[in-house]
Order: C-alpha cells, then structure tokens, then sequence
C-alpha cells in the first residue's frame, strides 16, 4: 500500500471512530449503515465498542456490501423492510444512520453514488432521526460538481437512452451509462437491478447563491443543488438520484416533514495529518 493510501485510510478511520463516539448512544436500537470504503472504519469503530454498548442495537444496511460488513463484525441485522412498526404501521425510525460521500459542499448537500448504492442510502437515509456523514478531507468541496464531477442517477435500464437525452438537453455534456469494467462487461448493474448513469455538471450554486436575475434553473448550464435535484427526479426513468438535499433531520421536525430528511446534521472529514474537521449544520 502507497503512503498516501495509507494517509487516507487512517483519515478515514479516525474521522469514523470520532463520528461514532460523538453520535452513536448507548439508547440507541436501530442504525443505519451505509456504503463505501469509509464505512468500513464506521463499522469497525462500533464494534470497537464491544458487546455490552451494541448488543441491543440493530444494524441497518445499504445493500449487498454494508450487509456483509455488519456480518463480518457480528452485528446485528436487519433490512430497511423488516424493522417493527408501531400500532399504526409506521417501521420504526432508526436513531442514526452513518454513512459516506462522494462530495460534500457549504451547506452539507452531498453528491453520493460513487458506490452505485445511491437508491438504498437514500431510503436508509430518510428513515433516520439523525444522518451522519464521515469521509476523508478530499471529498470536502465550496460547491458540489466542483472536485466530483457528476451526479449518479440510478435509472430503469430501458429509459437509459430517453434519459441520456434529457440529460443532454438540461445542460450535461457527456452523461454516460456507467460499466461494470474491470469487474463486469457490460453495464454496472445496481443491488436494484438497475443501471447507473453519471451526469456531469457545472459546479452546482448553493440557494444563497442565487441573487435577482439567477434563478439557477439551468440557464447557460448553471444549476442551484435544490432545482436540479428536483427536475432529476422528475424526469421518467429515473429511481432515484446521488444529490441528497433539502434538510437535514432536525430541520425536518422543525419543519414538520419528519423522516423525508436527506442532508446530514454534520460532516466528519479525516485529515493527512490526523486531525479531523467536523462540518456542523447552523
Ligand atoms: O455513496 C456511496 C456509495 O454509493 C459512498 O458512500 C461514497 O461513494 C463514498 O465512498 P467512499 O467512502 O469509498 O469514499
């Protein structure tokens, strides 16, 4: 392993251990787990707690690789759909959900997707009181399409071409299907048996960006993070998109719009040089 490989694997772990000490409560029963190689530290970080703190807790993945994670460390499992519900129906909320980012700007929307686990992060994400995001200082960015330069749209194989072209016309130059290559010919195909489509855009306006006269509705191809996210969604074909925005889970009770929160409350980034830098939500 290179050096700097190595630098960011421990930016990664301490950034995790810091967010799990911070985040996860002894009160705690149900937590989110996401995808990536950042995770792996989140969940190492939990187990280092050893079974008295997280006997009782109930571990929460993403898709197929954060399961085999949670087993590997013997936590405890169990999918988004089969959580117990309340007497009206209602699953019950998971308390933290942890998990990592491909981008993260000012005012903590994320580009996720990198992984191809977008749709299920999603869902784990808005089922949590409380979302978390750890990653490495790389991923720490002014605007997002700034260092990571396109948003993963997870998509219906048979809309890809009809969704390419949309893309095209809102002002991404080259979006492309993602392939399954080195690992796979042919496409990458999601734990949704879905396709990943990755759009590049400008680097995405913040909504305090946006002054009389730039509306941010993709004039010239300069989107604001909130417009787009909501016209991407909109388009058919599409199952879910990488950009999480909107609120964050205590903004969402404030709100009244309880578990449709996509941002995180706050973002650990670990250092090359072992401090870790926490990006608070105000
Ligand atoms: O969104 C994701 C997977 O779909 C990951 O959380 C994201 O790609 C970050 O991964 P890593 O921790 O390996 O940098």
């Amino acid at each position: 392993m290179s050096s700097s490989t190595s630098l960011i694997n421990s930016a990664k772990l301490a950034a995790s251990f810091q967010a799990v000490d911070e985040h996860l409560l002894p009160s705690h029963r149900f937590i989110g787990i996401g995808s990536g190689s950042t995770v792996v530290y989140v969940v190492e970080a939990i187990a280092a707690k050893g079974p008295s703190f997280y006997g009782d807790m109930t571990f929460v993945p993403t898709g197929s690789q954060s399961k085999g994670l949670l087993k590997a460390a013997g936590l405890r499992l169990c999918n988004l759909d089969e959580r117990p519900v309340d007497a009206h129906g209602v699953p019950v909320a998971l308390d933290v959900v942890f998990d990592g980012a491909d981008e993260v700007d000012e005012e903590l929307n994320l580009i996720k997707g990198g992984g191809g686990c977008l749709f299920q992060e999603k869902l784990v994400a808005v089922a949590g009181r409380k979302f978390v995001a750890v990653a490495d200082s790389r991923k720490q960015s002014p605007r997002l399409c700034t260092t990571w330069k396109t948003i993963p749209i997870e998509v219906l194989p048979l809309a890809a071409p009809s969704v390419l072209a949309r893309l095209r016309a809102m002002g991404s130059p080259s979006p492309t299907v993602r392939s399954g290559l080195p690992s796979k010919a042919g496409e990458c195909v999601t734990d949704n048996g879905m396709w990943i489509i990755d759009a590049p855009f400008a680097p995405l306006l913040l909504a305090r960006d946006l002054k009389p006269g730039v509306d941010g509705a993709g004039k010239d191809g300069v989107w604001e993070v909130g417009k787009l996210a909501e016209e991407l969604v909109r388009l058919p074909g599409v199952v879910e998109i990488g950009l999480f925005t909107g609120f964050n889970g205590v903004e969402a009770v404030s709100l009244g719009k309880e578990f449709q929160a996509q941002k995180p409350v706050a973002a650990y980034f670990g250092t090359p040089t072992g401090e870790v830098q926490v990006q608070r939500a105000t």
